[in-house]
């Protein structure tokens, strides 16, 4: 397997080869594609759309930077990943073929979803009709179905990594915060099984019991799923708030409201996979699966034909082409957010560490992890970061506040480098080519809503900007605005 040293050359292997792996490590090297499309960026990876040059076989290759996954501790969830993919094997999940390495970098030839993250097609569907959702909801079932019987739990469920394949049909993926339960089929066993369940995944569809630290079971997984069921037919998750502890305490209060366009059906699953206690929720009975699959929201569903069936006609997708890997920087300093004099240079860019129990925690308490200081540690970066978007700045302009984000445009998904000025003054840069791509206007109608660490929209009186910051700093981008927004006020 992958071996993760602190030795960025990656030649000191200390770990064992003691799994037989399905997908092997094999001796590849970047010049044996042709790189394409941009097919997605995540928190420790991107993901990049490949040709093997002498087979013409594509992929999607997830390249980590070895040096950003140990700094941001996610070796174990490359390990993780690694594993679970390649050893389990469904129609529902993406499949790994093989791993490559070099001095930089940890390479995973996935199998290529071309239809996207279901996230987006959600996004631009708004509210899914029931035959929709019953159609994509039935396919989320049968995967877990699948992993949970092999003692797998997700533990990050949600729209996000759940992609579709070119005919529309779904794959589970990212199964770095995945624990696994029971042997795998290769002999390998994770961890405790007794182990606590601890808030890892997204605010918005953790369980109850992980933020009160009861054990994990796939109950965690089920509770996800009546998330995205009401997300489909709502057309936003139902437990949503300005942070991530306001969002918390909505999820311990079981505190969402179903609309009346919500059918008995959808009402009556909803209402049994959001269930505070774990094991009343559908499938975890003595039935399992089949008490879940027999629910008459899936009464249109051909269970044993669901893989050959249609699926829902998607919105099209349009990626970005990739850029030339030459002219990139890595990704570690590439994703580093920055902030720089002001107020801000007091404040810190660290995301918090994995919170145990984080209901219990008081709003200063909150507070205080989220500004715990890391500036010494990142103080050269910045000096870099800030040296790199200078050019961007007009006479007399300071930088404020910069990181990488995805921006969400009409069919299209793009990487821009986000600028916050002190005029205040708020464009976007293309983060290799350098360019200027664009200004968000400012003014004093501009606000900014949140809705999870990652993704905020900048709403101006003519249009809103639907972002997504790659380091989950979404709470830090409304800070640093309104800041700005109520000094403006005040002066007009
Ligand atoms: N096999 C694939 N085919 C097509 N696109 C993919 C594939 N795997 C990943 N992607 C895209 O790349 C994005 C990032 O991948 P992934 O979620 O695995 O990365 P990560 O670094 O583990 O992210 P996270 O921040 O969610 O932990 C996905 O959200 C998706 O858009």
């Amino acid at each position: 397997m992958f071996s993760i040293s602190a030795d960025p050359a990656g030649n000191k292997d200390q770990t064992p080869r003691k799994f037989a792996f399905r997908a092997p490590q094999l001796p590849y090297t970047v010049n044996d594609f042709v790189f394409g499309k941009l097919l997605g960026v995540g928190s420790y990876s991107k993901v990049v759309r490949v040709k093997k040059k002498d087979t013409e076989e594509e992929f999607a290759l997830k390249i980590m930077d070895k040096r950003h996954i140990i700094k941001e501790n996610k070796v174990s969830h490359v390990k993780t990943e690694r594993l679970v993919l390649d050893q389990l094997c469904h129609p529902g999940l993406v499949r790994l073929f093989f791993t490559f390495q070099d001095a930089q970098s940890l390479y995973m030839g996935l199998e290529c979803c071309h239809g996207g993250e279901l996230f987006y097609q959600m996004m631009k569907k708004g509210r899914l009709s029931i035959d929709e959702a019953s159609f994509y909801i039935a396919e989320i079932v049968e995967a877990l179905e699948y992993i949970h019987g092999e003692g797998v739990i997700h533990r990050d469920l949600k729209p996000e990594n759940i992609l579709l394949t070119s005919d529309g049909h779904l794959k589970l993926a990212d199964f770095g915060s995945a624990k696994i339960m029971k042997p795998l089929p290769n002999g390998f066993i994770q961890n405790d099984p007794e182990e606590k369940t601890t808030f890892v995944g997204t605010a918005e569809y953790v369980s109850p019991e992980a933020l009160n630290g009861r054990p994990l079971t796939i109950g965690a997984d089920l509770w996800a799923l009546g998330c995205i069921v009401y997300q489909m037919l709502e057309g936003k998750p139902p437990f949503r708030a300005a942070s991530e502890y306001l969002t918390f305490q909505k999820v311990m209060a079981r505190d969402f409201v179903m609309q009346p366009h919500f059918t008995p059906e959808a009402r009556d699953l909803v209402n049994h996979l959001l269930d505070l206690d774990p094991e009343r929720r559908l499938a975890t009975g003595s039935m399992g699966y089949a008490a879940l699959k027999a629910h008459p929201f899936f009464s249109r569903v051909k269970w044993s034909q669901l893989r050959e069936s249609t699926p829902p006609k998607t919105a099209p997708l349009v990626l970005e082409e990739t850029e030339d890997e030459s002219e990139e920087e890595s990704l570690d300093s590439d994703w580093e957010l920055t902030q720089i004099g002001g107020k801000f240079a007091s404040m810190t860019i660290d995301r918090v560490p994995t919170v145990k129990s984080a209901y219990s925690l008081g709003e200063s308490e909150e507070a205080q992890l989220t500004t715990s200081t890391s500036r010494k540690k990142n103080s050269l970066l910045e000096e870099c970061q800030a040296e790199k978007w200078r050019r961007f700045l007009r006479m007399g302009e300071e930088l404020i506040a910069t990181s990488l984000v995805k921006k969400y445009g009409g069919l299209s998904v793009k990487r821009r480098q986000l600028l916050l000025t002190n005029k205040p003054r708020l464009s976007y840069v293309h983060p290799v080519k350098l360019v200027l791509k664009g200004e968000i206007p400012w003014s004093n109608e501009l606000y900014v809503q949140v809705e999870n660490d990652y993704k905020f929209t900048i709403c101006t009186p003519k249009r809103n900007y639907n972002l997504e910051d790659v380091k989950g700093k979404a709470h830090l981008w409304k800070e640093a605005i309104e800041h700005f927004l109520g000094e403006s006020k005040s002066l007009s």
